[in-house]
């Protein structure tokens, strides 16, 4: 089973997909690490964010190993990485892997901002995940905070809103709900309770194929 989890920043994607992963016993996918690792290899090498040509042999060159590295989590790898994930040649170079990453048994989540319109346009659910953008900065600050890095409030929401917009109207793979996915709203359910709303969510589709 592929489950596909799409959202605005700072939703609660990542949180639920591993969540969801643990609780399948599936594999997991943050592909914002993926644009994220892009971006930082190109603020590292002092590269401008729009050189397609570097940015596409960046991409095309990533080390899955380094997915885990907790300096791709910054708000300025973030804001860079809405940025290079624009770019249509780069996205294109990413695709193989995610859709490869997928398709790996026992089955895997995916979350990001197309995996249900573009990666897996088959996932088998797709959960479109939201919540209050203030709802979202607040979590995000106190996760900076947790990690030891300053954040204005007012400074995240700013930024959550700004790559929002950009990650909405870009001409390529833009964020955006599969027709055919289930909502969630996060604003107002703690992380447990999000988890079980999307179990609920994934047991009510299998149960309706079981009907079929
Ligand atoms: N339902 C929730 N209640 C409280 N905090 C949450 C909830 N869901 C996620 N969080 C926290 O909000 C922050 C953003 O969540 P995350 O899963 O990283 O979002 P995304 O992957 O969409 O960017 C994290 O610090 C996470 O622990
Ligand atoms: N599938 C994806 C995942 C992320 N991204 C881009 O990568 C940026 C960072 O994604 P992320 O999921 O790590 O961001 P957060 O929601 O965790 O803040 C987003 O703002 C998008 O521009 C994308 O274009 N497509």
């Amino acid at each position: 089973m592929i489950i596909a989890i799409d959202g605005p920043a700072a939703s609660g994607k990542g949180t639920l997909g591993k969540r969801l992963a643990h609780h399948y016993g599936y594999r997991h996918l943050d592909t914002g690490v993926i644009y994220r690792a892009v971006a930082k290899a190109l603020l590292d090498a002092g590269a401008d964010l729009t050189d397609e040509a570097r940015a596409v042999a960046v991409a095309m060159e990533l080390d899955p190993e380094k997915f885990g590295n907790p300096a791709l989590k910054t708000q300025m790898v973030g804001e860079a990485a809405s940025v290079v994930s624009a770019i249509p040649r780069v996205r294109e170079a990413l695709v193989n892997f995610q859709r490869q990453f997928a398709a790996d048994p026992p089955g895997a989540v995916l979350d990001g901002r197309d995996i249900g319109t573009v990666i897996c346009p088959n996932a088998d659910v797709k959960i479109f995940v939201i919540a209050d953008p203030k709802v979202r900065a607040r979590r995000r600050t106190l996760e900076a905070r947790a990690r030891g890095e300053e954040a204005d409030e007012a400074l995240v929401l700013a930024d959550i809103l700004k790559r929002d917009e950009r990650d909405q109207n870009r001409a390529i793979a833009p964020l955006k709900a599969a027709p055919d996915a289930y909502l969630l709203d996060n604003s107002h359910l703690d992380i447990e309770g999000g988890v079980r709303a999307a179990i609920d969510i994934v047991e009510a589709v299998r149960a309706g194929r079981q009907r079929v």
